[in-house]
């Protein structure tokens, strides 16, 4: 098989590189194109993937076809490819944020049976660690959906979800890496504020969650169960987490997840 990359942003780099390192594909079965030529070059020979020099030469050369790009792009570059979609009939992985498959349908503007297939990966791809949720559209079957599901359990876990549960995905998972990297960089600091150098204060706390996060999943305890064995009677941990929970730490966390939801929402009504 052979699967194209529109787009060599931040997202795909993660995607391809996590594919490659684990063997899923080679990379002269991956073939890229962006407009940014320098990225694309760039990405191609650290990898060892063809490149090529436009969306429609793309679409020719491959069987799967992930649109790596921002979702305000994804009308212009379907509509401006669409006659070689429709004759190649390639599988569309989408991956962009707030654009469901029935509206990526409507772009080709056509009654021609395209598979399109809805990914929300995260950027832990990179490093197997990755977590995504995948639906397929009307006209994709079975084979072609488990190939993507595949593909994403190559780099992590997968899980196929209804596309209506999407949004909250796209916060719990797709987004919240972010959020995770600044729970970590927060901890870090106070590393440093306390005469801690940055990255070895960074080093520690990236440890000390990537051990809480296996704890989880490994026991598959209940989150509050840990908490109370770390907190010992008058101890340190306590006292911390009531001077956090005074700053209203979960509230404010369930409302970053509440806005990303949100505005994940407020793309899929563009
Ligand atoms: N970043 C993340 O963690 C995640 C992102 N996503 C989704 O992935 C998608 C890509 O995001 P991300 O990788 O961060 O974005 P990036 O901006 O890093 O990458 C997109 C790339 O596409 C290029 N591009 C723009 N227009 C075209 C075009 N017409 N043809 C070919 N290439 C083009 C851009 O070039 P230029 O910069 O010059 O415009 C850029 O290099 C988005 O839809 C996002 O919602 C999903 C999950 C996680
Ligand atoms: O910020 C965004 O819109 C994308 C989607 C999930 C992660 N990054």
């Amino acid at each position: 098989m052979k699967i194209g990359f529109i787009g060599t942003g931040n997202m795909a780099t993660a995607i391809i590189k996590g594919i490659v390192a684990n063997g899923f594909v080679s990379a002269e079965q991956i073939y890229l194109m962006d407009i940014d030529h320098e990225k694309l070059v760039s990405l191609s020979e650290e990898v060892g993937a063809n490149f090529v020099n436009s969306n429609r030469s793309l679409i020719e050369a491959v069987d799967f076809v992930v649109l790596a790009i921002k979702p305000n792009v994804i009308e212009h570059v379907l509509q401006e490819t669409k006659d070689v979609i429709l004759t190649k009939k390639p599988v569309l992985i989408s991956i962009a944020a707030g654009t469901p498959t029935d509206k990526l349908y409507r772009y080709l503007d056509t009654d021609v049976e395209i598979p399109i297939v809805r990914v929300m990966p995260n950027v832990n791809v990179l490093v197997g660690k990755g977590a995504a949720a995948i639906c397929g559209h009307d006209f994709v079957n079975q084979e072609q959906l488990d190939f993507v599901v595949k593909m994403f359990e190559a780099v992590g876990k997968a899980w196929i979800l209804a596309e209506e549960d999407f949004s909250n995905f796209t916060a719990l998972a797709g987004s919240s890496p972010a959020y995770a990297y600044l729970f970590i960089d927060s901890i870090a600091r106070a590393g440093v504020k306390h005469g801690l150098p940055k990255q070895v204060a960074t080093e520690m706390a990236a440890q000390a969650v990537l051990g809480s996060a296996e704890m989880i999943l490994k026991t598959g305890e209940n989150p509050w169960t840990l908490i109370d064995q770390v907190c010992s009677p008058g101890g340190t941990t306590v006292a911390g987490l009531l001077a956090l929970e005074e700053e209203a730490f979960i509230s404010t966390v369930v409302k970053g997840i509440d806005t990303t939801i949100a505005r994940d929402k407020e793309l899929n009504d563009k």
